[in-house]
């Protein structure tokens, strides 16, 4: 795998099912839900006779959108559009995160959800897909105004979800709070307690330990693994990340504590550099207090754009979809691409990364140490037996490992990138569960 890629099947004229396109939304290359099949068209060629199951991975099973409208600390009343997609159930309940974004559409939230239905099989987790997501700057309200918010649209969507339907958690702009308010919101919906409804609560309402760095930890994992398999040593490497919220200041804590030097970081709020390696321990706090990295101290500040030129080993986008265009894929120096983000890579530029060489762990196993602890979470929900936080990391990185080592073992095989290895494992797990299950006489 250490060999450039040779060039990937892209053309649709390979699909062995007649596509409609889906009238209610529009799926234009660039998009999330253009870039998700652009994914599943390249992989149908390596599906065989499951080839004929492909069509149902390119239609949502269930796409519903809530109004939700909230009365505004001023007394005013504010209507927001939230979503929640079902894409698959065919392995077991959706599962999936919710976003709060002022750019969340339907159609993000739909390749969201296809990516959460490979994620669960290509780490083999006992789940079809979901995600959901509102479209609203969640910085502009206040935090009553957030909890009502939460509370309604977990009302609205409460007719499709459940600790049996659909399960979601954390992602963008969510967190434990956030969770704890939709576990309430649903168990009060059904007059009795449903820890199992959602995961990634606190840890008193039944949260697992290690969940909120479990993404992280996923990201870091991999991309051990990786770039032991490239000949890449951790200790000195040099890595830069896009996003230090959740996933990136976990995973850059973690390859920090591996003796990597973080060298850069872009948020939401600017980019900061260091050659010589930004300080953790002092960066880590200061982003909680101050909500991004833009006013950090002891660092140069460079233009946002230069952040995809830096001199670095790793890179790991941990932001949003749609980061890496073929400019970008152009400019990057690094070896190895650490997809901590859903999506952050377009299709034109994955070709451009393969011909270059730069091996990418794609976010369908990258980034599935999040759901993976999230799981954990469900089953001990269910047995009320909670178990500690070494038990749940020792687990966690033997099915990342695991997952991971099938991945390469099928990359090798037919010589594709990672990424069209990670669809096929996880597509043959579904459109099987898809086959045995039948279609209704
Ligand atoms: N939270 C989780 O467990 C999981 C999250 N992910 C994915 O990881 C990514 C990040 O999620 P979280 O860390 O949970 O979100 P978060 O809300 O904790 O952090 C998001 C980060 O992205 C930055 N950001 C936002 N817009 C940006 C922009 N235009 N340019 C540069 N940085 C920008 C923010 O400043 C923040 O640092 C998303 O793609 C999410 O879907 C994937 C798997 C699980
Ligand atoms: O923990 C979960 O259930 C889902 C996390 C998520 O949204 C993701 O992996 O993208």
């Amino acid at each position: 795998m250490n060999t450039p890629h040779p060039p990937l099947p892209s053309s649709t004229a390979t699909r062995t099912t007649a596509s409609t396109p889906l009238s209610y939304v529009s799926s234009e290359p660039h998009s999330p839900w253009g870039t998700y099949l652009a994914q599943i068209d390249r992989v149908e060629p390596y599906l065989g006779r499951l080839a004929r199951w492909a069509e149902s991975l390119r239609r949502p099973k269930r796409s519903l959108i809530v109004d939700v409208p909230i009365e505004m600390d001023d007394g005013t009343v504010r209507h927001f559009e939230g979503y929640r997609v079902q894409h698959s159930l065919s392995r077991g309940p959706g599962k999936g995160g919710v976003r709060y974004h002022p750019d969340v559409t339907l159609g993000e939230v739909m390749a969201l959800a296809g990516w959460m239905t490979i994620k669960n099989a290509a780490v083999n987790l006992p789940y079809g897909g979901a995600k959901g997501g509102i479209r609203v700057d969640p910085k502009q309200l206040s935090l009553k105004e957030l909890e009502r918010l939460t509370r309604r649209y977990t009302s609205e969507i409460g007719i499709i979800i459940g600790p049996q339907q659909d399960i979601p958690a954390p992602d963008v702009n969510t967190n434990a709070q956030v969770m704890a308010w939709m576990m309430d919101t649903y168990s009060m919906n059904i007059g009795a307690t449903a820890s199992g409804v959602v995961t990634g609560k606190p840890i008193d309402l039944g949260g697992s330990l290690g969940r909120v760095k479990a993404t992280g930890r996923g990201v870091f994992v991999t991309g051990r693994e990786a770039a032991r398999r490239a000949g890449l040593n951790l200790d000195g490497a040099r890595v830069a990340v896009q996003g230090f919220g959740n996933v990136g200041s976990a995973a850059a804590e973690l390859f920090a504590g591996a003796g990597a030097k973080i060298v850069a970081v872009q948020d939401h709020t600017g980019t900061i550099a260091n050659p010589g390696g930004l300080d953790m321990a002092e960066l880590m706090p200061q982003v909680r207090r101050e909500g991004g990295v833009g006013g950090f101290a002891g660092c140069e500040r460079i233009a946002d754009e230069d952040f995809w030129g830096i001199d670095c080993d790793i890179l790991i986008p941990a932001a949003l979809e749609g980061q890496i265009d073929v400019l970008r894929a152009n400019r990057l120096r690094a070896r190895l691409v650490l997809e901590g983000a859903n999506g952050p890579t377009l299709p034109d530029a994955d070709d451009v990364l393969a011909e270059r060489g730069i091996l990418v762990v794609p976010d369908v196993i990258c980034n599935a140490g999040g759901v993976t602890v999230s799981y954990f979470e469900w089953v001990q929900d269910f047995s009320s037996f909670f178990w500690t936080e070494d038990e749940i990391n020792v687990r966690l990185d033997k099915i990342m490992v695991e997952a991971l080592r099938r991945i390469w073992d099928m990359a090798d095989q037919h010589r594709i990138p990672l990424r069209t290895a990670a669809f096929a494992v996880a597509c043959e797990r579904i459109l099987m569960a898809r086959e045995m299950r039948g279609l209704y006489p």
